[in-house]
Formats: C-alpha cells, sequence, structure tokens
C-alpha cells in the first residue's frame, strides 16, 4: 500500500488481515470463559487459529472515526516494528464498525500479576533482573532502532506481559495513536496510569521518549521492591514507592528496598536496578537517560551516571480528586485529533492532542522540598 501525508510517499506492507468469522470461532464466540480480561481498549479474548497458534484478540470496543485504510497503515506500522520484547501483532479484522488486533498469546500473564496478584508465580532475582534489561531492551528498540520512532506512552507494569520462559514483552505500543482518543477513554487511562505518568506529560502533556524513560523507571523499581508504586496499606513512609526508595537512597539504605520475599539477590545488580531507576524518574527529562544507556548501565557495559537529585514523585496525589478533575475536563477537551510531530536534534517531540491535562502543583512533585 502507498499513502501520502503532505510531505513524504510511504510504502507500507498491509497487514494480514482476518475475517471476524476465523476470530469467533477462534475464541468459540467470544465465550466469557476466553476472556483474558478487559483493558482501557476493550475486551481480550483468548483464542485457537485454524493454524493451532494461541492467539490474544482485542476488541476496539469504541468504534474507530480512522477510515479503513488509516485503521490498516496504523497497523501496519505497528506490525512492521519487530523485536524479543514486544509482543507480536499478528495482524487485524476490519468488518463494519468492528476493528479488532490480533496478538501472540503469552501464557504467564501480566508482570503487575506476578509481582503483585496472587503470586502464583515466584520470579527469583536473576528472572527480575533480566526482566528489567528485557523490558529496556524493548524501549530502546523502540525509541531508538525501529523505522518508525515509537512512544509508547503507557510503559507499566500490567503492559509487561510474560512469555512461557518469562521473557518479558512489551504489549500496547502504537495503540494510542490507533485508537479513537475519545476523552473519556483518556481520562480513565490517564487515571489509571497516574503512579507511572513522567511529571511534565502529566501538567503540560509534552510528551517524549523520556515520558517512557520514567514510566520504565517506576516498573523497574516494582521489580526489585515486588510492590506496587503507590500502597496505602503501608506505613506512611513507604506508601509512594519512588519517595521511599529515594529516602532509603539519602540514608545509605538502598538495598532495603529489595523485596524480602527473595532468599538470595545479587546486590551489585539490584544497586544498579535502583541507582538506574531514580535517574530514570528525574523531574527534569533531560537528567533522564536515553534507554540505550539505560541497558549500558544496568548490563554494566559503563557506569552509572550519579544520581544527586530527587525524583519527581507526585506525593500528594489523592486518586479521588483525580478522577473527578479529569472527568470534568473530559468535557471541554478540545476535539482535534491530528497529531502533530517535529524533529529536533533526532527527537521525535509530539505535542499530544489527546492529553488531558492533571491538576498537579509543584508541591504535588516535591519541588521546592
Ligand atoms: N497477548 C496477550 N497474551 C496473553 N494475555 C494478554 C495478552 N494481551 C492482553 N492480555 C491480558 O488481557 C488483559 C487485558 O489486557 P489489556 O492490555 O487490554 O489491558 P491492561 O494492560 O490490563 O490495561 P490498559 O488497557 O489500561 O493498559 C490483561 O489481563 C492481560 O494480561
Amino acid at each position: 500500500m502507498v499513502f501520502y501525508d503532505g510531505c513524504s510517499i510511504f510504502v507500507l506492507f498491509i497487514p494480514y488481515t482476518f475475517s471476524y468469522a476465523e476470530l469467533k470461532a477462534g475464541t468459540d464466540d467470544f465465550s466469557p470463559i476466553n476472556k483474558l480480561g478487559e483493558g482501557g481498549f476493550g475486551p481480550v479474548y483468548k483464542g485457537m487459529l485454524s493454524d493451532a497458534r494461541a492467539v490474544a484478540v482485542k476488541q476496539l470496543s469504541v468504534a474507530s472515526h480512522q477510515g479503513k485504510s488509516q485503521f490498516v497503515a496504523e497497523i501496519a506500522t505497528i506490525s512492521a516494528v519487530q523485536h524479543r520484547n514486544l509482543v507480536k501483532l499478528y495482524g487485524c479484522c476490519i468488518e463494519g464498525d468492528k476493528r479488532l488486533l490480533v496478538y501472540e498469546y503469552l501464557e504467564n500473564n501480566s508482570l503487575d500479576q506476578a509481582l503483585f496478584g496472587n503470586k502464583t508465580l515466584f520470579l527469583d532475582w536473576s528472572t527480575r533482573f533480566e526482566i528489567c534489561l528485557g523490558v529496556a531492551r524493548g524501549l530502546t528498540y523502540l525509541h531508538e532502532e525501529s523505522r518508525v520512532r515509537i512512544v509508547h506512552r503507557d510503559v507499566k507494569a500490567s503492559n509487561i506481559l510474560l512469555d512461557s520462559d518469562l521473557v518479558p514483552k512489551i504489549s500496547d505500543f502504537g495503540l494510542a495513536k490507533l485508537y479513537d482518543d475519545k476523552k473519556t477513554h483518556i481520562s480513565t487511562r490517564v487515571a489509571g496510569t497516574i503512579g507511572y505518568l513522567a511529571p511534565e506529560y502529566a501538567m503540560r502533556g509534552h510528551l517524549t521518549e523520556k515520558a517512557d524513560v520514567f514510566g520504565f523507571g517506576v516498573v523497574a523499581l516494582e521489580i526489585v521492591s515486588g510492590r506496587s508504586n503507590s500502597d496505602s496499606s503501608l506505613e506512611d513512609d513507604k506508601v509512594y514507592l519512588l519517595e521511599w526508595a529515594w529516602q532509603l537512597h539519602e540514608d545509605n539504605r538502598g538495598l532495603e528496598l529489595v523485596d524480602p520475599s527473595l532468599s538470595t539477590c545479587n546486590e551489585s545488580e539490584a544497586k544498579r536496578v535502583i541507582d538506574v531507576a531514580l535517574l530514570c524518574t528525574q523531574t527534569s527529562p533531560n537528567l533522564r537517560p536515553p534507554m540505550s544507556r539505560v541497558v549500558a548501565m544496568l548490563s554494566g557495559d559503563i557506569e552509572v551516571t550519579p544520581v544527586t537529585t530527587k525524583p519527581g514523585y507526585l506525593t500528594d496525589w489523592k486518586f479521588s480528586d483525580s478522577t473527578t478533575f479529569l472527568s470534568a475536563d473530559a468535557s471541554t477537551s478540545n476535539t482535534d485529533q491530528s497529531t502533530q510531530f517535529s524533529s529536533s536534534a533526532g527527537t521525535t517531540q509530539l505535542s499530544d492532542p489527546n492529553y488531558t491535562p492533571v491538576n498537579v502543583s509543584a508541591s504535588m512533585l516535591g519541588e521546592g522540598r
């Protein structure tokens, strides 16, 4: 397929398109028994294709305003992006107003389930370290190595899936571009993932790949500590993971962050992960390293840059307040669906028309403390 965006001509490979009947048969008519879960984009079903491939079928729940060819063009972009640490997109289905995406099925569910779900899966230290590295490599590919640069926008533990060998695969990349970003949907997603949001994106909608670096830092700390980024059942000083991690770091007790359920742990690796995570979550995007440097620091190929300033944490955040604010804002947001890119010094700057500002004050970011 060839398409023209006003300045450049793109040649894209048309992705594999499945018939609705095939997916209906493969999921037993989208039987509730096969339902894997439901995310912001819609329900996801486990299915089996006629060639015996196990798949996850994602039904986009809000009809896209995009025309068929634009939808196919976007899918083609995502399908062209392939890496060991990204979930493989097998193809799509477009029939009438139905839009479905078909992914490889990953046996071991998501990282958040493994870390803070029912913990049927135990992740030892070396597995956790490899997961950190794998996620960092997947993001490096998306940001710096793939044909099209992609900012994921929603890096979090539930968007990292684990295959049968516990190799991490980043899911949902590129989806934000595809989706008909109704404001209600976006506000749900922003509210739902607040703990991973980079301050500049939360406050100003300023989106670069450094927002993903921030999200990675939060995930890395969750992997080391085995707890989620915010847990109100813990003692006051431990509720916010970033705040607690910084406190321990300042007191030279960084390794106390390590999950107590781990019987053994490689301390130098754990220290590296924590220090890199604190760098990744700096308030200023310029202080956050690019993902290729993160990989090099984690693997010990280069020294970890010393971190001297605290991360940008949202200490005073109240989830109920944020939901109220975001819902109220949703009705008044702009409806321009276009996304503008400009490129400078090799960095893709993306001003996100779907961004809903979050009512965050400087004190919430810990500034001036
Ligand atoms: N390729 C896949 N293989 C196996 N399970 C999957 C796959 N993709 C999604 N799932 C499961 O389906 C459920 C919903 O996933 P989905 O990615 O739609 O939402 P989410 O990541 O939980 O939330 P959000 O949309 O807010 O990011 C999750 O439990 C996830 O583990």
